[in-house]
């Protein structure tokens, strides 16, 4: 039995804006590190647990949770397109270990995932088929959403299964902290953005540059403080973190959907990933913290994270 973890923050404006002087350079070093923490772990497969961006989970059928027994990048933001390398056995064990354990996880045959699955693999693993992975979406974006408990027990169940399996597995969670980038939502959306986040699976080259282009321009101008999107919350991030760092998750059960979004946007629900991965290693026991990074970072719309954990 071996569990370790590692979270990110993902942005996909990591290749498409500067941020301030000498950030770039330390998240680099962060980075680094979590792959130095990676390399000595030596993980036999990866449990990837990550959001999606309505790319792959449309509202024609959205889960809370899924897992893939296949998955292929949608190649959104320049990231490599094509098949992940999952262990489709593994997929199907922890599938039904989660559902033995009550937790209604769907399965898809055929998942396609974004940016949030595809990141984390390219900058900790080089590829997005360089490991063994067991692909896991976790809803963070598109309302309505269940209470953060679940991600936690979602969690728990597939660190119980994992920790039987004799193998050395990394649970990899994908997401940032605050952040509120302008990801539409279905409501108040015109006819024609819902008709998008209900069936718009397959855009056109140009609709995905369009849209790449926008988001890139409104996070040029969040930066420079002429959008009011909602601000980035260092304050509330860095009490998540000390959440995830003491071990005592149930802590987070009492924090509400609304609260997350009134202090710290829409999309610091992709916490969830985090907070899943954390679940999963305290499944085995008490655990230590052995890299915490974090910055705000407007130019990427992202209360940025980097940690790593490992059993005490
Ligand atoms: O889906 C998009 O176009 C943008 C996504 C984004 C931007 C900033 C931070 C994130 O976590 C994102 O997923
Ligand atoms: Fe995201």
């Amino acid at each position: 039995m071996s569990l370790a973890v590692c979270t990110v923050s993902h942005t996909p404006l990591m290749t498409r804006n500067e941020p301030a002087p000498g950030v770039r350079d330390r998240v680099e070093a962060a980075f680094a590190e979590a792959r130095a923490f990676i390399g000595d772990f030596a993980p036999d497969v990866v449990v990837v647990l990550a959001p999606d961006h309505y790319n792959g989970f449309l509202y024609d059928m959205m889960p809370p949770f899924c897992i893939g027994t296949e998955a292929r990048s949608v190649g959104d933001y320049g990231y490599e397109e094509g098949p992940l390398q999952v262990d489709r056995d593994l997929a199907h064990t922890l599938a039904s270990a989660a559902l033995a354990a009550g937790i209604d996880v769907a399965v898809s045959e055929r998942m396609h995932v974004d940016h949030g699955f595809t990141q984390p693999l390219t900058l900790l693993f080089g590829g997005i088929a360089a490991v063994p992975t067991v692909p896991v979406f976790i809803n963070s974006v598109a309302e309505p959403l269940g209470p953060v408990s679940r991600a936690r027990l979602l969690g728990d169940a597939l660190g119980r299964a994992a920790a039987g399996l004799g193998r050395r597995v990394l649970f990899l969670g994908s997401g940032g902290l605050s952040h509120d980038p302008p990801v539409p939502a279905l409501a108040g959306a015109t006819p024609e953005v819902a008709e998008r986040l209900i069936s718009g699976r397959n855009p056109t080259r140009e609709q995905r540059a369009e849209r790449e282009k926008r988001v890139t321009a409104a996070a040029r101008e969040f930066a420079a403080g002429t959008l009011p999107l909602q601000p980035l919350n260092p304050e509330w991030d860095r009490a998540l973190l000390d959440v995830l760092a003491s071990g005592r998750l149930e802590e987070l059960d009492s924090w509400s959907n609304e609260s997350f979004v009134e202090q710290a946007g829409h999309s610091s629900h992709e916490v969830r990933t985090s907070i899943a991965a954390y679940a999963a290693l305290a499944a085995t026991g008490p655990y230590v913290v052995t890299q915490s990074f974090y910055e705000p970072i407007p130019e990427w719309i992202a209360g940025f994270a980097v940690t790593t954990a490992r059993t005490a």
